[in-house]
Parts: C-alpha cells; sequence; structure tokens
C-alpha cells in the first residue's frame, strides 16, 4: 500500500498480525523485497517500507529531503499513519541501519529493540568526513551522468559483497535487478543528502542510547566488524551477534540464522 507523508508516497507493506511489531529498513538501492525471506519467518506485525527514493516509492531528487532528519521524521509519521502505538523492533541494515541508529537517537520512546545489521553511527574525523562525502559526491555524478548498469557493476565488485558470489545465482540476480530498477537521480540525492559522507556524526551520542541494542555483522565483512566492535563498547545495552559465513548482507546470505538472532533478542 501507499502512504503520503509529507507529499512522498511511501510503498509499505504489511503483513502478519499482533504483537510485536516490526520495521525493516534495507539499504542502499534496496528495497522492502529485501526482507520478504525475514518478514515471512517473524512473529507479531511485520511493516517493511521502501525508503525514500527507492523502490515504490516517490523519486525525489532533492538532496535536501533525503536528511536523517526528515527521513526519520516521516518514518515516525508512517507508524503514526498506522496507528502503531506500542514500541516496535526496528531493523536496519547498512544504509537504513544508519537511519535506524538516527531514529531510535530522536524516538527512544518508540522503539523496544534496535537491531543494526552491518552499519556506521557516521564518520568523526572531519577530514575523513570531507574525503567520504567527496566520495559520494562523485558518485552521485557517475548516477547522473553516465548509465546505471555501470554504476551497479562497479557496486557489485565491492569487498564487502565478494562473500555474495556464493549465493544461490537466482538470489544474485534479484539483488542486481532491484538495484537496476531503481531511479538513479533518486540514488544520487540519497546519497548527498545521507551518504555515509553527510549523516550526522552520531558516535559521540551512542553512550545515552538505553534502548536494548542488538548488533549485527558478517565474519567476512571486515570493515563493518571493526565498526561494530567500536560500537558495542560505546553502546551501554547491546550484544554483537557475529554469523561466521556471512558478508556485508547477512539477511540475504544467512537468513535462518539471522531470523534466529532477531527472534531470540527480544
Ligand atoms: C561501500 C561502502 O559504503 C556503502 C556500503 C554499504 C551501504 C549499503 O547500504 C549497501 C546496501 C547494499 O548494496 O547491499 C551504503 C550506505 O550505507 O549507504 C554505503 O554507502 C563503504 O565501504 O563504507
Amino acid at each position: 500500500m501507499k502512504i503520503k507523508v509529507n507529499q512522498v508516497d511511501y510503498y509499505v507493506k504489511v503483513s502478519g498480525r499482533g504483537q510485536p511489531t516490526w520495521l525493516l529498513l534495507h539499504g542502499f538501492m534496496g528495497s522492502q523485497q529485501d526482507f520478504a525471506t525475514v518478514a515471512a519467518h517473524l512473529p507479531g506485525t511485520i511493516i517493511s517500507v521502501d525508503l525514500l527514493g527507492h523502490g515504490q516509492s516517490t523519486p525525489v531528487d532533492a538532496p535536501e529531503c533525503y536528511t536523517m532528519p526528515v527521513q526519520a521524521e516521516d518514518l515516525r509519521q508512517l507508524l503514526l499513519q498506522l496507528s502503531i502505538t506500542q514500541p516496535i523492533n526496528l531493523v536496519g541494515y547498512s544504509m537504513g541501519g544508519r537511519l535506524a541508529l538516527y531514529f531510535a537517537l530522536q524516538y527512544p520512546q518508540m522503539l523496544a529493540h534496535l537491531f543494526l545489521e552491518s552499519c556506521t553511527a557516521g564518520i568523526a574525523d572531519p577530514k575523513e568526513r570531507a574525503q567520504r562525502r567527496a566520495h559520494d559526491q562523485q558518485q552521485a555524478q557517475q548516477l547522473l551522468q553516465a548509465p546505471l548498469v555501470e554504476f551497479v557493476d562497479a557496486w557489485e565488485q565491492l569487498p564487502l559483497f565478494k562473500s555474495q558470489r556464493n549465493l544461490d545465482p537466482a538470489i544474485q540476480q534479484q539483488i542486481r535487478q532491484q538495484r537496476l530498477a531503481q531511479d538513479p537521480r533518486a540514488l544520487a540525492a540519497s546519497l548527498l543528502g545521507m551518504g555515509t559522507g553527510s549523516m550526522p556524526n552520531l558516535w559521540p551520542r551512542l553512550a545515552n542510547l538505553a534502548i536494548p541494542t542488538t548488533l549485527i555483522t558478517g565474519a567476512k565483512d571486515p570493515k563493518f566488524h571493526n565498526l561494530a566492535q567500536k560500537m558495542a563498547s560505546l553502546l551501554p545495552n547491546n550484544q554483537w551477534k557475529e554469523v561466521p559465513t556471512a558478508g556485508h548482507n547477512v539477511h540475504a546470505e544467512q537468513p535462518t540464522a539471522y531470523v534466529r538472532i532477531l527472534r531470540e533478542s527480544i
């Protein structure tokens, strides 16, 4: 179904019923389809959303619409429109994890449990942050000037996704087709508006996040293993679950282990 929030039509899929309630946030170039397998094996009510500019939600090419404050407020209003009044379990993967972390810091009263899969709290060092922002801007320009297929081809070669080559070819193709179906203008705006180089530095705020938090990483993703290790040292109420045979996208590579972590953590 489509839910209008601040002139944006968000595509939302609601499955199951009763408690607990889950909200699942996909990653960059993803959609609610990413979590279809996971959603089918969770108890209660599962809300999957196509984030702004992704999937079937309105493609907007204004970067200022993609900032974390705007997107987190949109998600808050979306939950209110769905009459969600009980604290929910919020699950975010990669870009969706960065947004989930920001949402948790802004609206802690709305959450029962926070799950952060393969994500970061931003970049604290100003020089590193500027370098990343420049990289995000360069990638945004490529999205605007070159065929999307060239961007997707390069993206698939990132070290984070090397372990995905062990996936069933049909699943690999599904992930690829989902990326190719995105609106490149919206993807560029997303990178500029809330890319890792643009998002607020949330590291100083982690010590104040009292919500039970579960960090999830794949052992074949050293970069985000190290980020999770640093987050685990700062979050006051957390557990860290690492899946030995997975890379960056744990839920796609090891869905059974992933669902077990979610179900056993709440
Ligand atoms: C490449 C890096 O950063 C990107 C990697 C993962 C994030 C993501 O959402 C990937 C989704 C997917 O393709 O499965 C993405 C993000 O958080 O927006 C990052 O830009 C890196 O080395 O940090």
